[in-house]
């Protein structure tokens, strides 16, 4: 599996997701946004379209890309769209990440790779890993009834009506 991160250098490296992950060998750091792959699924909270069963191939063959910045650098920067024409944001989910443990769409960088991992059907490769992570288990615990449900939803348009739902029984 080819799993990219961008790498801003903004974070605190103690607690960077995305540089324990390449540590272990799991994903490939980038300093360049022009070194990121094209075609791959760049993982954007303020994409239009959800990921979903649909960007199947897209992950198999060109993977996935975790933009590893501050908040700030990605909602206000435009220039991440240029990258890829297959960006997606993830449904709700809830971090377990010791930094945002909790908060709803708040995801790792580690996390967000997982959950996409999951949702298309890749659901070995996302528990290997949140393997490494002391906390990783929780994230797969606490959101496996939601993230059962995405990954049985066969389009983009699906998982929104799933969040949608679950999101409406729980008012
Ligand atoms: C802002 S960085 C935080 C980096 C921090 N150093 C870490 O270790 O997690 C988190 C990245 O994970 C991905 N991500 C997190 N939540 C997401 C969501 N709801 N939808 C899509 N991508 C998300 C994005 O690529 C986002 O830029």
């Amino acid at each position: 599996m080819n799993i990219t991160v961008f790498h801003a250098n903004e974070c605190d490296k103690k607690k960077c997701t995305a540089i324990k992950l390449a540590k272990m060998g799991k994903c490939r750091l980038v300093e360049n946004i022009n070194k990121i792959p094209s075609g791959a699924i760049v993982l954007n909270p303020y994409a239009e379209k959800a990921v979903s069963y649909e960007d199947y191939r897209y992950v198999q063959r060109r993977g996935i890309v975790g933009l590893d910045c501050s908040w700030n650098e990605v909602s206000s920067s435009k220039k991440f769209f240029s990258l890829s024409k297959y960006h997606r944001s993830l449904p709700f989910l809830i971090a377990t990440n010791p930094v945002n443990y909790g908060k709803p769409c708040i995801l790792s960088t580690v996390e967000a790779i997982s959950a996409t991992l999951y949702i298309t059907r890749f659901k070995e490769e996302a528990r290997d890993l949140m393997d490494g992570y002391k906390w990783g288990h929780t994230f797969l615990e606490l959101n496996h009834e939601l993230l059962e449900a995405y990954s049985e939803a066969d389009t983009s348009a699906e998982v929104v009506e799933v969040q949608n739902n679950f999101l409406e029984s729980k008012q």
